[in-house]
This record gives structure tokens, C-alpha cells and sequence, in this order.
């Protein structure tokens, strides 16, 4: 879809955008720039910018500091500053320029621009805020003819430009007046301004533009023998190149890291992939598509004496006349930014639509797990996520919002640290000494960081080779398994930033509510269960016995909870309690559990109540479940009689002593296995199969798995399942309160 903006009918030499597109300045290839501003859906002249004696050759709009640098024929550069409501000029410094200035561009963070001239100078621009004037370092090693383009690195420190000596040259383009620190970057050492740092040697065209790829990692140009270039910093000395039947390019962007617009006399902009692995450059199709190549048509015509005598119309295009310039107007993806984070701080990110980070430099880590340098991190709407680095680091964020940010505030991270190092000495002292390694209980109101304290003591604990076991008694938001169960799992290897742990083998216990408060009683003899299994796996496997166990538990400490929090201690047998943010509960801890060391943390700025999400949260996990993290795998519907499988519900309702018939007690209702009748009132509910064949054992025994009851067909007598298989492995299932309406 193209919209079309018009400005009169002559050549349009240079333009750029406003931050919000809702002005635009242009060349028309006179001595003047012409400002626009959108009114009433019409584009209206608002300023004329005239400083400027012969040609503007080059516009720049930054849209942070709204400011415009434009450069022209009369050697000069001039800086216009927007000040109640008139545009001021400054000449920018360019002593040593004596030819036309070709081309102008601020560099990402708008701290300094840089100039392109016929006489081969290539200057970084920046404005000496103590004399008050726009200052320029000349590149020493200079091209040896017209700089004709050039292109920012998105680390703001590279600079490549392009010349009639056919070549495309990277540069270092630290300036220390205003970079505070030459930055890292995949394409070589950064050091003083004007450092060479790549020169490549195109066939025999002059170049007529070149650009970085969002992330910085590739570069392309092109060229007037309608040639086009790509590099990628991974192999600087293979040139890709695409031999085109195109007339000339003019100019170039990249839209992502591997697609590639170009335009130029062909009147249509042209779509590329460049392949970096394979060093292939394909063509994908035609912008504007036209059935005809109007520009090769109508330069056809110039010459072609019998085609002007018959006066053929002239094919329409959206296009009429060569395309100069390519400037993106609206970005897919949304901004990319360069985050740099100082050692010991943490970026954090609460994401709106979708997020991605890539670790360009340093070391860096998400809640304990390791970034590697390079590859790309995706997050979805409604995750959190914080990078931690200890020595600092350099990475890309590409959202569309600003939804991340770098938290200043006194962070806990190196407190976590210490713990996880403490944890590591008593291992090691339990590997020498041949006994039993740390078992840790982590608690804390709702909200403390609890679950996210725990994974980063796997983590940390499995990135030294240990095998710690986790186990997640949170039956709202359980790590391992669905809600309204409780879980736990051998941690071999970190879990993934995207998709959490990686599942195997879990052993998993039904309870069916999401707060423990709903069957407290069912509640405390399921951990039960779990603690025993726990206990005998740590006996018999060494590497568990030594790596430990992390047990996280509910923000449930209502009088009942508090007493449940006793109960996980003893049967897990902890030696430490970790407790979030609350000194009450460590005190009452420290008194009521002598044995064990009760340690208070205080929990990260960066944990925030997140009532309104836990419902999301819970349906998320359960589509998880059937759907894979990346809704990459295929769930199984079928129709299953009613007498092929018993379903049972656990915990009978309270019912006062009062109210049974004479001298009946009923005793513990809440773990009572009552069978029931499959009905319509099961219609979305989570059913539990059992790993038991026997009813009186379904407490006690472990669950294979789970299905969600999609329809109920209560005279044909079938139930249909929503199952991760194609059939139910066992006949008794259990049926949880928790639901799940497949909306798929
Ligand atoms: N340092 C941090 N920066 C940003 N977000 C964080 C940080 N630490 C944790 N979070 C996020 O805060 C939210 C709450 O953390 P978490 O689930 O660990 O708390 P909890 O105490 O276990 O909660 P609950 O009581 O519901 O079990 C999570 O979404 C987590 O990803």
C-alpha cells in the first residue's frame, strides 16, 4: 500500500521526517529547505529555511532533539534549532571544506552528526557547549574521491560511507568531547575518531548509498553499475554481491537484519534478502509493481526517435522519476535501542506487545540464567523479565514502547549472590564430607520475588554442574506444572529465558484449588507425599543428595498457612529459610524452628504486585501445557464413553456435626476420594489423570498427566477431551476446580 505526498513538481533532491511524521522537510534542489506541516489532511508550507547560497544536497531531522542539519553545494553545514517558532541557523565549522558538502546524518543519539564533501573530507560534527559552536574532527585517512553517503552504526560510535573511489569504508567515529566510552562492537576495536577499521573494495561503480542493518551485524550498498554489496561482521572478508539487470541504484535501507530495499532510476523500490550464511543476495519482488520497468522505458524513449513519433502514453507508476532517497516512515518493528548497563544494575522490562534483547557486549544474565552474546530474546505481551550484569554490558532492545528501564535503586542481586555462594560452600563441604547438602525453604508474603529467588538458586547452583531439586508448593502459579498442583524436578542445565525450565520428569501431585486455603488439610498431607518422594530420591542419588533441594512455598501465612509453612520445614527436613521481606515472619520463624538458620532478604524493586495478571498467568501456563511454550505442538480431541474412565473428587465439604444424621462423625473430610458421575457440570474442567489403579491410593500416588473436558454429551453418554495424547493413559481421573475454556 503506498500513500502519496506531494510537494510541487520539481525534483525532490533530499527530505526528511519529523519525529512523528507530521511535518517534513525537502530539497528542491534550490538554495532552500522547505518546511511542511501536515493541516487538515493537506500539507501546508510552514517555514522556508534560506541560509544556504547555492544547492541543498542533504537534510537530516533528529527526532529526539528536533533538530535539522542540512548541507549544500556552498560548502557549508548549518545546525537550525527550532526557538519560538522560528528555525536559527549556526554554521558548522568545516574549515577545511572547499568543495560542496554531500551528505549529512545524525548519529543514533543525536550527541553529533557527520559530513560527507566532493573534497573527500569525511568530519564528525559535535557542538562545543563551551564556545558554543558546532565543532568538526576530520577523518584523517580519507577517501580518495567525493564521499557521496554515509550510514550510522546503531552503536552510535561506527560510521561507514561510501565514495566515487568505489569503496565503502568503516570508521570509528568515537569522539571523546562526547562519548563518555568507546563502546564494543562485532566490527573492531573502537579507538580514535577517523581509525579505519574496514575498507571494501566494490567492482567500478561509484557508491550511492550505504546502511547498517538495525542491529549493526550487516552492511550493504550500492552502486551506479546497479551492483548491490552486503557484508556481515561475522566474515568481513567474504563481499556478497548481487549483479542486477536493474538500472542504477541510488539508494539503500535495510528493514530488518536481512531485508533489503532499493531504489534508484528503475522508479521501483526493489525488495532483497541477503542471506548472510550462505553470502546469497535474492531478489523477493517489486515494491511499486508495475507490469513494465517504466524508468528503462522511458529512457528508452529519450533516444528512440520512432517510439516519441508514435506517442505512446506513458505507463503509470507511482513512481514517475528516479527515486533519490529512502527514508523509512514508519518502523515495523519499532525502535531499536542500545542499552548500555553499568556493572551491578539490572534492566528491567514489563512487556507491553513484544520485546526482544540481544546481549551485544559483557556478560549478562535473566533471573540466573546466562544471555549469550548475539542471540535474540523475544518476549510476549504481560512478561517480566530483568538483565542483571555483574561486570556490565551492552545490549539491543527492539520495542515498539519504552517498557523497559534501567533500575537505579539499591538492587539485591549481590545479596542473592552471597546466598547462592554460602549455598555452594556447604555442597561442596557435603561433597568432602560425604553428607547431605543444603535444603532451602523460601518464603515470604505474595509478590516478595519468592519463585523468582528460587530460580535463580537452580540456576545458578545447575550453571556449576549441580543437580539441585526444585520444589514449587505455589498451587497458583506453580513453575513446574499446571495450577492447583504442587511439583518437583531434578534442575539440570538453567532454565530457558523465553520458556522457563525445561520439564523432565516431573513428579507432580494433584490438590485442584489455587490457594492453599481452599483444602489446607489436603494441602499439608500432599506435601507430605512430595517431601517423602523428595527424601528418597536425595538418599539415593549422590549428586542430589549433595546439590540440595530449593523448596518454594505459597504467600499463603494466615494462621493456617503459617502452621503449613512449619510443616514444609519439617517434612522436607529444611536447614535454611529464606524469608522475602518480612521481618515479622523471620522472628516467628526463628523462635518457632530453632534447628534451622532463618535468613531475611529484603525482595527487588523490580517485583510488583501482579493481581490482575495471575488469572492470565494461570490460563497461560495451562495452554502451555497443551499448546507448547511456543504453541508449537498439537493437543489431541476425542470422545471417550463415560464408563471407560472413573472420575473422583477429592475433599468432601465441611458439614457441621450438627447436620449428620445421629451419630455419624465424619472424619477428615477434606482428603475423602469420592467418586462422581461424569455430568455437564465438568464442561471445561482440568481432570487429572492418576498414575494410580487404585482409588484408596490416589492421594499417595503421583499424577501422569492432564485433559480439559471440552464437551459433555449426556445421552450418547461421551465426554470429549482436550489431551496432550491421543488417548487417556489411565482410567481414574480426579477432577480440579481449576478450569480452562480453549478459545483456540
Ligand atoms: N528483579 C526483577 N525485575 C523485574 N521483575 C521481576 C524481578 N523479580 C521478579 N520479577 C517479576 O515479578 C513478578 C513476581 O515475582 P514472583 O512470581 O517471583 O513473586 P512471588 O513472591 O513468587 O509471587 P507469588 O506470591 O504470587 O507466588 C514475576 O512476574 C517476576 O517475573
Amino acid at each position: 500500500m503506498s500513500e502519496i505526498h506531494s510537494f510541487g513538481n520539481l525534483p525532490i533532491i533530499a527530505h526528511s521526517w519529523n519525529k512523528d511524521r507530521t511535518q517534513i522537510a525537502v530539497s528542491l534542489g534550490k538554495n532552500d529547505v522547505r518546511i511542511y506541516q501536515k493541516v487538515a489532511g493537506k500539507w501546508k508550507l510552514t517555514h522556508t529555511l534560506c541560509e544556504h547560497l547555492s544547492r541543498v544536497l542533504a537534510i537530516d531531522w533528529a527526532p529526539k532533539t528536533n533538530q535539522i542539519v542540512t548541507a549544500s553545494a556552498d560548502y557549508n553545514a548549518y545546525v537550525w534549532t527550532f526557538e519560538n517558532d522560528i528555525w536559527k541557523p549556526q554554521m558548522v565549522e568545516l574549515q577545511r571544506t572547499s568543495r560542496a558538502v554531500c551528505c549529512a546524518k545524525w548519529s543514533p543519539e543525536e550527541n553529533k552528526f557527520a559530513i560527507g564533501s566532493s573534497d573527500k573530507n569525511v568530519a564528525v560534527c559535535y557542538y562545543e557547549k563551551d564556545q558554543r559552536f558546532w565543532a568538526a574532527e576530520m577523518i584523517k585517512k580519507k577517501p580518495k574521491s567525493t564521499v557521496t553517503c554515509i550510514a550510522w552504526h546503531p552503536n552510535n560510535q561506527l560510521l561507514a560511507i561510501g565514495s566515487c573511489d568505489y569503496r565503502c569504508r568503516i570508521y570509528s567515529a568515537f569522539v571523546k568531547t562526547v562519548d563518555e566510552q568507546a563502546r564494543t562492537s562485532n566490527w573492531g576495536k573502537i579507538t580514535n575518531t577517523g581509525e579505519l577499521l574496514h575498507e571494501f573494495q566494490s567492482e567500478s561503480g561509484w557508491i550511492h548509498d550505504v546502511a547498517f542493518s538495525p542491529l549493526g551485524d550487516n552492511i550493504a550498498w550500492v552502486s551506479h553499475n546497479s551492483i548491490i554489496f552486503a557484508v556481515t561482521a561475522d566474515n568481513p572478508s567474504r563481499i556478497t554481491m548481487e549483479i542486477t539487470s536493474y538500472l542504477p541504484f541510488r539508494c539503500i535501507i535495510f528493514m530488518n537484519e536481512s531485508t533489503i530495499i532499493v531504489g534508484g532510476h528503475e522508479f521501483s523500490p526493489l525488495i532483497y534478502n541477503y542471506d548472510q550464511r550462505n553470502g546469497t543476495i535474492d531478489f523477493l519482488e517489486k515494491l511499486d509493481r508495475q507490469e513494465t520497468s517504466t524508468g528503462r522505458q522511458s529512457i528508452g524513449r529519450l533516444f528512440d526517435q520512432a517510439a516519441m513519433q508514435t506517442q505512446t502514453p506513458e505507463p503509470v507508476s507511482t513512481h514517475q522519476s528516479m527515486i533519490t532517497q529512502i527514508v523509512p516512515y514508519q518502523k515495523e518493528n519499532g525502535n531499536l535501542k542500545e542499552i548500555v548497563i553499568e556493572a551491578g544494575q539490572e534492566l528491567r522490562g514489563d512487556v507491553d506487545e513484544t520485546l526482544t534483547v540481544e546481549l551485544r557486549s559483557g556478560k549478562a544474565e535473566i533471573f540466573g540464567t546466562e544471555l549469550a552474546i548475539g542471540q535474540k530474546y523475544q518476549f510476549t505481551s504481560g512478561m517480566k523479565f530483568a538483565i542483571f550484569t555483574y561486570w556490565g554490558c551492552t545490549v539491543n532492545i527492539i520495542s515498539p514502547h519504552e517498557d523497559y528501564y534501567v533500575a537505579r535503586d539499591e538492587n539485591p542481586m549481590h545479596i542473592y549472590l552471597n546466598v547462592h555462594g554460602m549455598l555452594e560452600q556447604l555442597r561442596q563441604k557435603a561433597e568432602t564430607e560425604k553428607t547431605r547438602g543444603p535444603r532451602i525453604m523460601v518464603t515470604g508474603l505474595p509478590d516478595v520475588g519468592k519463585s523468582t529467588v528460587c530460580r535463580m538458586l537452580v540456576n545458578w547452583a545447575a550453571r556449576l554442574g549441580r543437580t539441585p531439586i526444585l520444589v514449587d508448593l505455589d498451587v497458583g502459579q506453580n513453575q513446574i506444572s499446571i495450577p492447583g498442583t504442587i511439583a518437583a524436578m531434578v534442575v539440570r542445565r538453567p532454565a530457558s529465558v523465553e520458556e522457563g525450565f525445561r520439564i523432565e520428569m516431573p513428579l507432580v501431585f494433584h490438590y485442584g484449588y489455587k490457594t492453599p486455603g481452599e483444602n489446607i488439610g489436603l494441602y499439608n498431607e500432599i506435601i507430605s507425599s512430595m517431601a517423602m518422594y523428595v527424601n528418597i530420591r536425595s538418599e539415593n542419588v549422590e549428586k542430589s543428595l549433595i546439590s540440595g533441594v530449593v523448596v518454594n512455598t505459597c504467600g499463603y501465612i494466615r494462621q493456617e498457612g503459617y502452621e503449613s509453612f512449619k510443616h514444609v520445614a519439617k517434612t522436607f527436613d529444611v536447614d535454611i529459610i529464606i524469608v522475602l521481606d518480612s521481618e515479622w515472619l523471620s522472628t516467628k520463624l526463628t523462635s518457632d524452628l530453632p534447628g534451622v538458620k532463618v535468613i531475611t532478604l529484603p525482595k527487588s524493586g523490580g517485583v510488583v504486585p501482579k493481581d490482575a495478571a495471575k488469572d492470565k498467568f494461570r490460563e497461560n501456563k495451562i495452554r502451555e501445557y497443551f499448546y507448547g511454550p511456543r504453541n508449537n505442538i498439537c493437543p489431541h480431541v476425542f470422545t471417550i464413553e463415560f464408563n471407560e474412565i472413573k472420575i473422583y473428587k477429592i475433599g468432601a465439604p465441611q458439614i457441621p456435626d450438627s447436620c449428620l444424621p445421629a451419630g455419624m462423625i465424619l472424619k477428615n473430610p477434606y482428603n475423602k476420594i469420592l467418586p462422581i458421575a461424569a455430568s455437564p457440570a465438568l464442561m471445561h474442567h482440568v481432570l487429572a489423570v492418576s498414575s494410580s489403579n487404585d482409588p484408596e491410593q490416589l492421594l499417595a500416588k503421583n499424577i501422569l498427566g492432564f485433559v480439559v473436558v471440552q464437551q459433555v454429551d449426556s445421552e450418547k453418554r461421551t465426554l470429549t477431551l482436550l489431551s496432550p495424547q491421543p488417548n487417556v493413559k489411565n482410567k481414574l481421573l480426579i477432577v480440579s476446580d481449576i478450569s480452562f475454556v480453549d478459545m483456540k
